[in-house]
């Protein structure tokens, strides 16, 4: 992974026309992404993760999307959301690819695998369409698809679900994308192949140099892939740091419930922890912090104000009131400070004694 930041996304704000009146998605995200980094992207069901990626390929129904004015997607120097259609058919799905979840969605049924693969090809390479194939075939062994010459010649419904999300990540790459956003490709695999794609996928971003997004809101693929994590809640980012920091040492109550509701090997699902509430109606958002109601931790400003972001380290931003230099020390969950003096004393060792983990982790949220 390098330093230099490939994608710059600043107070992306969109909303949708509905009949019920205008429903705010995504109110203010703002994330860099690094050239070969993964940053997961994660949080609850209609938190926003998918809008948000959508809006940087441009592929939300444009009847009724509105982005706010004051957002911009850098990418190449250039403005995604202002860009003409012509340009930014060259970026979307070439420069920036996109996997679903439901590979069949975005295969056409009715050509084989290998010519979609290849027509990919052709439509960036100036190359003959025998060699298209054989790039073709070529991509399919590199992602791990058997005997690639005869099932090239398969349909997407002749393989299991499992292959076809491989021919979905290789028809992906068959443009050579920069990014490949990554939206739950895993959610409807058993956990075996749910295991062998996310190596896939990590595989090939080290061998393409490639930076990947993954959208999901499963904290163990989380664990799995994510160099950085952003944790989303009603259309804002929420938390954003390394995977150690998210994991190790959060500070949002939203993140604590997020990890104490992960199962672990000795969880029963009678004693599984759930976030109690559900998230915020996007048509009436309440006043202050949209996850006070939810929030144990609330304190009374989060009901007047939303919280603005509080630095914890160079990498690791939280928005919540528990960082305000004035807000009272609150002890976590029992697993996160149990986690946090894990992060402590890994870090102590690391700064070889220096004070850096009482400054940025205390046992409480401050
Ligand atoms: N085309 C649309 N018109 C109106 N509302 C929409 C549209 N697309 C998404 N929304 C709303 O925007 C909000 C955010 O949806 P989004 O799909 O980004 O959530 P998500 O975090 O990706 O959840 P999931 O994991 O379920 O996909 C939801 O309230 C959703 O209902």
């Amino acid at each position: 992974m390098t330093t230099d930041t490939i994608l710059k996304v600043n107070n992306l704000h969109v909303s949708f026309r509905t009949l019920d009146g205008i429903v705010d998605a995504v109110r203010g995200v703002t994330f860099n992404l690094k050239r070969g980094e993964t940053l997961a992207i994660v949080g609850e069901s209609g938190s926003g993760k998918s809008v948000s990626m959508k809006a940087i390929n441009r592929v939300l129904p444009r009847k009724n999307t509105i982005f706010g004015k004051e957002g911009e997607i850098i990418y190449e120097g250039k403005n995604l959301l202002t860009l003409p259609e012509e340009e930014m058919e060259s970026v979307r799905g070439r420069k920036i690819a996109m996997i679903f979840q439901d590979p069949m969605t975005s295969l056409n049924p009715t050509m084989t695998v290998g010519r979609q693969i290849a027509e990919s090809i052709l439509t960036h390479e100036d190359i003959s369409k025998a060699d298209a194939m054989k790039e073709a075939i070529k991509l399919m062994g590199l992602v791990g698809i058997r005997n690639p010459e005869e099932s090239s010649r398969n349909y997407p419904h002749q393989f299991s679900g499992g292959m076809r999300q491989r021919v979905m990540i290789a028809l992906s790459l068959a443009c050579k994308p920069d990014i490949l956003i990554a939206d739950e490709p895993t959610t409807a695999l058993d956990v075996t192949i749910q295991s062998q794609i996310l190596d896939l996928i990590d595989d090939l971003k080290v061998k393409l140099n490639m930076s990947v997004i993954f959208i999901t809101h499963d904290l163990g693929v989380v664990a799995h892939v994510a160099d950085r994590v952003a944790v989303m809640y009603a259309g804002k980012i929420i938390e954003i740091g390394t995977a150690e920091e998210i994991f190790y040492n959060p500070q949002h109550p939203y993140t604590w419930g997020l990890i104490c509701s992960m199962p672990t090997l000795d969880t029963t699902d009678d004693h599984l922890y759930s976030i109690p509430g559900a998230p915020p109606n996007m048509l009436h958002m309440p006043k202050g912090d949209a996850f006070a109601p939810r929030n144990a931790y609330a304190l009374a400003i989060d009901y007047e104000k939303e919280p603005p972001f509080f630095k914890v380290s160079d990498t690791h931003y939280a928005a919540t009131w528990l960082l305000h230099p004035q807000a009272p020390s609150v002890t976590p969950p029992a697993e996160i400070v149990r986690r946090q003096q894990i992060f402590n004393s890994f870090m102590k060792q690391e700064d070889g004694g220096n004070d850096y983990a009482y400054r940025h982790a205390g046992s409480g949220a401050r």
